[in-house]
């Protein structure tokens, strides 16, 4: 008898590569979507419930609730910083896509996601596609947060490599580095997937023009918003492909296979010229003295990508119609 589906909540800036992990979480037959939650990053949080919304109206799943997160940082801040350079000012590839018709739900996204861990303990993954401020506000209001929820699996950090907001800094953990640490020392149990391992998993465009020639609805609808993304990335990294960051953080929440891991504890500096910046204590060394790592919980960081096998499921499930 197959395993019920893993309940998930995705909490999520759409966002292309975001749009592009939540279709294939609504193809992905291992999961039941029990929620999105939306935080700014890829754009500000209102355009992310708007574009999650609309993304739940695209695939026909308006049965799925959108709860909307925070605006500000976990310390209050209100200089974000939106990466509208990669996605569009509408972070959907600049395709002008009508207004959605729903509307979110009442409760914030952290009281959706407390409220979700306490209704089935150990039950429910959250996929952490943005920065981690929601995830940071359930633990603050919830002592039991971090034992409730099941898994955390993060698109997150840049380990023993450059960042791709600066040489130090990935995207998501600079965006509320804060709330990063506070998520990484929680004891929830959590796995994160870093650009270390997210920019060996390509789209190239070989693989755009199967999509494109696909007459599947999310394939039709993701060849049209991929277009900026690549541009973006002919740019910025010289290459015709993009990084698969979100579909890949996904891919690991259904198949723990795909990755490998190490185990450690993980910081994260919120201050100075290498704010957002993750390192992972690899337990090697026993330090003679105490340090900000020891007697942190220990989380998963993910260090190898079976990227041929991640890119074939991604394109299996998008291509079908
Ligand atoms: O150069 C960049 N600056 C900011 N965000 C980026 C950049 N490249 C990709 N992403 C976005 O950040 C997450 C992965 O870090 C992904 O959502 C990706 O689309």
């Amino acid at each position: 008898m197959a395993a019920e589906p893993k309940k998930i909540i995705i909490d999520t800036d759409p966002g292309i590569d975001d749009a592009m992990a939540i279709f294939l979480a609504l193809r992905s037959p291992e999961v039941q979507v029990i929620g999105l939650t939306t935080i700014y990053g890829n754009v500000y949080t209102t355009l992310a419930t708007r574009n999650a919304l609309h993304l739940l109206e695209v695939a026909g799943r308006t049965d799925i609730p959108v709860a909307e997160g925070s605006h500000v940082t976990l310390t209050k801040g209100t200089k974000l910083r939106v990466a509208d350079f990669v996605h569009g000012a509408d972070g959907l590839g600049n395709q002008n896509f009508p207004p959605p018709e729903g509307k979110p739900i009442e409760d914030s996204a952290a009281a959706f996601l407390v409220q979700q861990a306490k209704l089935d303990p150990g039950e429910v993954t959250v996929v952490a596609l943005g920065p981690l401020t929601n995830i940071a506000l359930a633990i603050q209001l919830d002592p039991d947060f971090a034992k409730n929820i099941g898994q955390i699996v993060i698109l997150g950090g840049a380990f023993a490599v450059n960042g791709n907001v600066n040489p130090a800094a990935e995207a998501n953990i600079f965006g509320d580095p804060d709330a990063a640490d506070v998520v990484f020392t929680s004891g929830a149990d959590i796995l994160t997937v870093g650009i270390n391992v997210t920019h060996q998993v390509v789209l190239t465009g070989s693989d755009r023009e199967k999509l494109a020639s696909s007459n599947g609805k999310f394939a039709q609808y993701l060849t049209k918003i991929l277009d900026l993304y690549f541009s973006y990335h002919h740019e910025a990294y010289n290459t015709d492909g993009v990084y698969l960051h979100d579909p890949t953080a996904f891919l690991a929440a259904v198949d723990p296979t795909l990755v490998t891991c190490m185990e450690g504890s993980v910081r994260v500096q919120t201050s100075g010229i290498t704010r957002g910046l993750t390192i992972l204590y690899n337990k090697q060394k026993r330090f003679g003295e105490i340090t900000e790592w020891s007697n942190k919980p220990t989380v998963k960081v993910a260090v190898t990508v079976d990227a041929p096998r991640v890119v074939k499921m991604i394109m299996d499930r998008l291509v079908e119609s």
